[in-house]
């Protein structure tokens, strides 16, 4: 047994708060055991006020950490499963996936509380052509406004820059206190998450087997099952995380996994939603055969059309 562990993190608030709730979980865990925090800043960090999907580039918020780990500065990081680009670099993996509670996107709307109240012509604020996408096909009137920056910003420009709502992931929301702002659970039938929202990653070097024993009172299967049939989906569709794509799997019973997926122009016009059921044990299938069914239905037309190709169909 180790008897310090090292974890990078980004300086963020939610980066921070999930850095810290997996160092108190290991103190707990294991009596004695020092578990020290070192912050690094990526390139994601350092450029706020570019949209996401102008900026592109794999792994913009997790490179720098990527390279403390393998270098040994560092035994661990934790991330937003969502902010994983699906192909990791060699050396590395996620090992463990934490139980997921909140997926889900929130609206905080203070003066018009729902998606249904909001005026006609609202000023929404959103980043994400995936949020984009899909509150144009339910509200095809919103103005939808670029929304960057962390959590805390985001909020502060809801009163700043007049907007009448604006939509966040409820895990992060919840995370850093902010919980009582939410002021609708947008319904899945209209919005459907990013792939892996609200669950935590924790990334390690591959042949670290002492740390990753360590770490596996963590892990929570069917998160990281439901998860797998998530990021294959997303694999199979585009590599990166800024598309209009949105996709939720569940652990039905002890067996079966439902994924559920879309692709969306980012106008909202073009909606592309299936849903498939399967055995939990082909979890990679399932997101694989999921991501086929909607690329033939008009998602590839829609991919292509904003420029973003499909990795070729034989790619793992
Ligand atoms: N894109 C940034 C990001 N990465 C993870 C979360 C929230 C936590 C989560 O979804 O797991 C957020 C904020 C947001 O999208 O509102």
């Amino acid at each position: 047994m180790r008897k310090k562990i090292v974890i990078g993190t980004r300086s963020s608030k939610l980066a921070l708060w999930q850095a810290e709730y997996v160092a108190d979980r290991l103190r707990k865990q294991y009596e004695g055991l020092e578990v020290e925090l070192m912050h690094i800043v990526t390139k994601g960090d350092k450029i706020l006020d570019v949209p996401l999907a102008k900026i592109g580039g794999k792994g913009l918020f997790t490179k720098e950490l990527e390279v403390a780990m393998l270098e040994k500065r560092v035994d661990l990081a934790v991330h937003s499963l969502k902010d994983m680009p699906t192909v990791l670099p060699t050396g590395l993996s996620l090992t463990t996936i934490t139980k997921r509670l909140d997926c889900g996107d929130a609206l905080v709307s203070p003066k018009y509380k729902t998606l249904e109240n909001l005026p006609q012509g609202a000023k929404v604020g959103t980043s994400s052509l995936r949020r984009k996408a899909q509150l144009l096909k339910a509200r095809p009137d919103l103005d939808i406004h670029s929304l960057r920056g962390n959590v805390n910003t985001r909020l502060r420009k809801l009163e700043e820059e007049n907007f009448d709502a604006i939509v966040l992931a409820v895990a992060g929301l919840k995370r850093l206190g902010f919980g009582d702002k939410i002021t609708q659970i947008i319904p899945r039938e209209i919005c459907l998450p990013a792939v892996g929202q609200g669950a935590l990653a924790i990334e390690t070097r591959e042949d670290d087997e002492e740390i990753k024993q360590m770490l596996e009172f963590l892990h929570d299967d069917k998160t990281a099952d439901a998860t797998k049939a998530e990021r294959s989906f997303l694999a199979r569709v585009e590599g990166g995380c800024q598309v209009p794509v949105g996709v939720y799997a569940q652990v039905e019973d002890d067996d079966n996994l439902s994924v559920e997926a879309v692709i969306g122009s980012i106008d909202g016009k073009c909606i592309i939603r299936d849903k498939i059921i399967g055995s939990r044990a082909n979890a990679k299938t399932l997101g694989k055969d999921l991501a086929e069914k909607l690329l033939a239905n008009g998602g590839l037309k829609i991919m292509q059309s904003l420029g973003l190709c499909c990795p070729d169909e034989n790619a793992q």
